[in-house]
């Protein structure tokens, strides 16, 4: 199978999907999602709480737990070394230099955490284990990279059974003291890089010796031991003060631009979109419903609910653009009550006869890297042929 990319393409999601099976029935977390991350860059992922996008990213590393499943898509890694040991025995899974992750057993995914991804979430204390120090951790996220990057068949060594697979689990089981001294320098050294005062003391304390925003930059430092292709960042400031925020941002960005390493950064906050990313995906009920440069969706969004997020008056030079509010509820995303039609047409100034079908992603006229979920998004379609909204009630009468 061939896939029409970017060269400097790193990572290609296809169509992932991802469902929760609760008692209130199935959630459509995810819809059918295509994004991808290209080397040394910043992709920003926005949109209205409850849109999916932390069930993306953990969909993308392969970190969702019952009641979710991800029931379709592929995640397509540019690997070479990988690509060549699946080459033989998983033709299909195998793509250039590239590997559909979500082929691969199970044990080669996990593997992959830490030395190829990482993510770090909004609360840094669920990524700390309380009872150890914080530079026990760190040490130990090393002590990973290290045993896989010693071994020149790493990959296949992590999974396939050589022994190095359960070192690996021990290693991370928590109490246990396996982390070398040389280690422990490199936790140190990760601390201070993240901008820890007295990293050697602070190596030593515990997680709740810490204050948010500084266990926050712990939290970096782990994620980096491991130095990671592409690092996942689940609204990483949001519980800190705008100061703060605006540090652990910078020292994100200047991180990522050291490292040439690729973020994935998801957000609310449209002003740090505009100041972080490279590229942007707008998320809406579960899909994405417009994605393209900076420039390209900031300058000229086609979707509505772009355009609504941004204002009447989108602009990229904006220094703090703030979601606006739009009119009407996001859907719920339970697959009984999802409509057949455009998911945003219920709330759309510009919905029109053609929404009453879902609609396809597209490439915006001119600009085969910019794409919308929109029939606006061809202009095939007549703005002008707008419907009264009638044609659109139901689903948010409450
Ligand atoms: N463990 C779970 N069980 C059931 N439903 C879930 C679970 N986790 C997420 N969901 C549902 O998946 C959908 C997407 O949630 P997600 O957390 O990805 O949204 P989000 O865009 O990250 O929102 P926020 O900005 O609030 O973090 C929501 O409808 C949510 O209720
Ligand atoms: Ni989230």
């Amino acid at each position: 199978m061939s896939h029409a990319g970017h060269r400097d393409d790193l990572l290609r999601v296809e169509d992932l999907t991802t469902r929760f099976y609760t008692e209130e029935g199935q959630v459509n977390a995810v819809e059918s999602v295509s994004f991808d991350v290209r080397d040394n860059e910043i992709l920003g992922i926005v949109g209205e709480s409850g849109s999916g996008k932390s069930v993306t990213a953990l969909s993308a590393i392969d970190l969702v737990d019952s009641p979710g499943k991800i029931t379709g898509g592929e995640v397509w890694l540019r690997d070479a070394e990988l690509a060549g040991e699946f080459r033989g025995d998983k033709p299909e899974a195998v793509d250039g230099d590239f590997v559909d992750l979500r082929q691969l057993p199970t044990g080669v995914r996990r593997a992959l955490r830490g030395p190829k991804f990482s993510m770090i979430f909004q609360d840094p204390m669920s990524s700390f284990n309380p009872s150890l120090t914080v530079g026990e951790q760190i040490a130990e996220a090393v002590e990973v990279q290290r045993r896989a990057s010693a071994n020149p068949r790493s990959t296949r060594s992590r999974t396939q059974g050589y022994g190095l697979g359960k070192l690996l689990v021990d290693s991370v089981v928590p109490g246990r003291k396996y982390t070398s001294d040389e280690s422990h320098e490199r936790a140190i050294e990760l601390l201070d890089q993240v901008g820890i005062p007295d990293p050697v003391e602070r190596a030593d304390e515990y997680p709740h010796q810490f204050s948010g925003g500084m266990l926050q930059r712990a939290m970096v430092a782990q994620a980096l031991a491991g130095e990671p292709d592409v690092l996942f960042a689940d609204e990483p400031t949001t519980a800190l003060d705008v100061t703060i925020q605006a540090q652990i941002l910078d020292l994100l960005r200047d991180i990522q631009q050291e490292q040439g390493m690729s973020v994935v950064l998801i957000t609310h906050d449209l002003g740090v979109i505009a100041r972080m990313c490279d590229r942007v995906g707008v998320m809406y009920a579960g899909e994405v419903v417009e994605r393209g440069s900076l420039e390209a969706v900031f300058d000229d969004p086609t979707h509505p609910y772009t355009q609504g997020l941004l204002g009447s008056i989108p602009d990229v030079d904006d220094p703090a653009p703030r979601l606006e509010p739009i009119e009407g509820n996001v859907p719920n995303l339970l697959d009984s009550e999802m409509p057949d039609r455009c998911y945003f047409a219920d709330r759309c100034p510009k919905a029109m006869e053609a929404c009453l079908e879902h609609p396809e992603e597209r490439a915006v006229e001119g600009d085969r890297r910019h794409t919308a979920r929109c029939v606006l998004a061809d202009d095939e379609y007549d703005p002008e042929r707008a419907l009264d909204e009638s044609q659109f009630e139901g689903g948010d009468g409450e």
